[in-house]
């Protein structure tokens, strides 16, 4: 492997402070593919420290917005060369197909590329002023150094939701990976060296969540903090972040729910119901898991769906046929494990699925068969929990009312579907789903000017974007008086 396999801070390739390591391990079969530095909070406060100087003294929140675009732009042309590289690693790392991992790295590179357009867009707003013979205007600065938080399923992607509209901007920031998957994230911080970013503007520290993680979020250097991650994770550093009162984005769970109506397009309902959990092993935050299904369809569409379940090929990620790779590892395939158990004793259905796959080819590697619950409602933990694996849960309704209802039945908002070929119906539904994305006809479906985010304990805030480009900003209005005379007040 063609790799650093380092820490970045302040410019320079490095081991953790306290020469610890961590083993980084191939979900399908459990070998080694890496070793890298563990960070801990040593490691961090030395990358804080780097950005805030690089933020307070050097040039980088000052360089023209045009400049920073090309840099920008420069890592989506690097990432676009080295895509299959990337892919490879994002594979190797989370399990996940090759394809899939394809797939990521031209939303990464697009992403890139987006950021990259707007960043010489916003050029300040003139507002009008009460006073004769002055100006007032509203200008967009960046918020300053940022500490910046991302999960196992999607690495580099989520990251890119981040590094990109934090370096267009002209903030700097200290990226903490998910400790299980740093690979792609070394990578594509070589790649940001390459295309020119300056010392200490943009830092790579590797590390577990309670130490790298906590250090970010409380440390009162740091003024905002953008996580993606569980929603346990979320509300601790929600309330880290309130020691200093730092700007604070949160991307967290889901349980997503997917209205299938009778008068729907059958076949691709059943097609899209199944891309829309089990891709990536159901470890998506927006994975439609809740089906909600008209009780006319109930029978049929869970038979279509145990069918085409019954053939999915499990495998390696990098064999051309496999449709579904591993979890991500031992403890999150417990996780799993339990949450099936927990769904046997609250009485639903077991329709398929249930168990870990026999094929002893399989065995080295954390699979879990693709699994349907039947005879789901909303009191069960297993409808309202977010299992982050490949299971579906059933529920049957009749009327529109009843399936808006029970979607909105959680304390989750981060996605859902309807599918239906009544189009006022769609519009009626998705306009009272209190969720952050709704999909008509479509399912699992984001890209780089749509705003990504969670109503209720789904998160605060949006990337993507515009607003994902806001987040990185804050707002000053400058008053200038051009003829000042005095009051005579004292
Ligand atoms: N809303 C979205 O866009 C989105 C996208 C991807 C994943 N997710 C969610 O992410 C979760 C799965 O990811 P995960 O298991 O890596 O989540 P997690 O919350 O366990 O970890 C996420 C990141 O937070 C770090 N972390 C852990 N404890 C911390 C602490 N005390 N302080 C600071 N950082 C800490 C981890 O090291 C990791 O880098 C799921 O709930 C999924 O829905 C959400
Ligand atoms: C946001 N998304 C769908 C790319 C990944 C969620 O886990």
């Amino acid at each position: 492997m063609d790799l650093k396999l380092k820490q970045y801070i302040n410019g320079n390739w490095v081991d953790a402070n306290s020469g610890n390591t961590r083993d980084i391990i191939n979900p399908f079969n459990q070998e080694v593919i890496a070793t890298v530095p563990e960070g801990d909070e040593s490691d961090a406060k030395a990358a804080i420290a780097a950005a805030r100087e690089a933020f307070d003294h050097g040039d980088w929140a000052y360089t023209p917005a045009t400049e920073r675009g090309a840099i920008v732009r420069k890592i989506a042309e690097l990432i676009e060369r080295d895509k299959e590289e990337l892919a490879y690693l994002e594979s190797l790392d989370t399990g996940k197909t090759v394809e899939e991992s394809r797939g990521d790295m031209d939303d990464i590179a697009g992403v890139f590329r987006y950021y990259a357009e707007l960043a010489d867009k916003d050029g300040g707003e003139i507002i009008d002023s009460p006073v004769p013979n002055s100006s007032s205007k509203v200008v967009h600065e960046p918020v300053g150094v940022c500490g910046q938080i991302t999960p196992w399923n999607y690495p580099l992607l989520q990251a890119s939701w981040k590094l990109a509209p934090a370096l267009a901007t002209g903030n700097t920031l200290i990226m903490k990976p998910s400790e299980i998957t740093p690979l792609t994230h070394i990578k594509v911080f070589e790649l940001i060296e390459e295309a020119g970013v300056p010392a200490g503007v943009a830092n790579l520290v590797l590390g577990a969540g309670g130490t790298v993680g906590s250090e970010l979020s409380t440390h009162d250097d740091v003024d905002l903090i953008s996580f993606t991650g569980g929603i346990v994770t979320g509300k601790k550093i929600m309330e880290s972040a309130s020691s200093n009162v730092k700007n604070l984005a949160l991307e967290l769970g889901g349980k997503n729910p997917n209205i299938i109506f009778a008068d729907a397009d059958f076949d691709i309902a059943v097609d899209q119901a199944l891309n829309g959990v089990f891709f990536h092993a159901g470890q998506i935050c927006s994975a439609g898991t809740r089906l909600i299904v008209e009780e006319s369809i109930h029978d049929e569409f869970v038979n279509a769906l145990v069918e085409r379940v019954k053939k999915f090929k499990l495998g390696s990620g990098f064999d051309e046929d496999t449709q579904m790779g591993p979890l991500i590892s031992a403890e999150h395939l417990a996780k799993v494990e339990k949450y099936v158990e927990t769904g046997i004793k609250e009485g639903a259905t077991l329709a398929v699925g249930g168990s870990r796959p026999e094929d002893p080819e399989l065995q080295n590697g954390f699979f879990y068969l693709p699994t349907i619950f039947t005879d789901c409602t909303t009191d069960m933990d297993i409808v309202q929990d977010e299992a982050f694996g490949p299971i579906i849960t059933v529920e049957k309704f009749n009327e529109e009312t009843e399936a808006v209802k029970l979607a909105n039945d959680s304390i989750y908002g981060l996605a859902g579907g309807v599918w239906t070929n009544d189009s006022a119906k769609a519009e009626r539904c998705a306009g009272k789903m209190r969720m952050g994305t709704v999909w008509i006809n479509e399912f699992n479906l984001y890209f780089p000017h749509a705003p990504w985010g969670g109503f209720k304990q789904s998160g605060i805030g949006r990337e993507l974007g515009k607003l994902g480009m806001e987040e990185y900003t804050q707002t000053k209005h400058i008053f200038q008086n051009f003829k000042p005379e005095p009051l005579n007040w004292f």
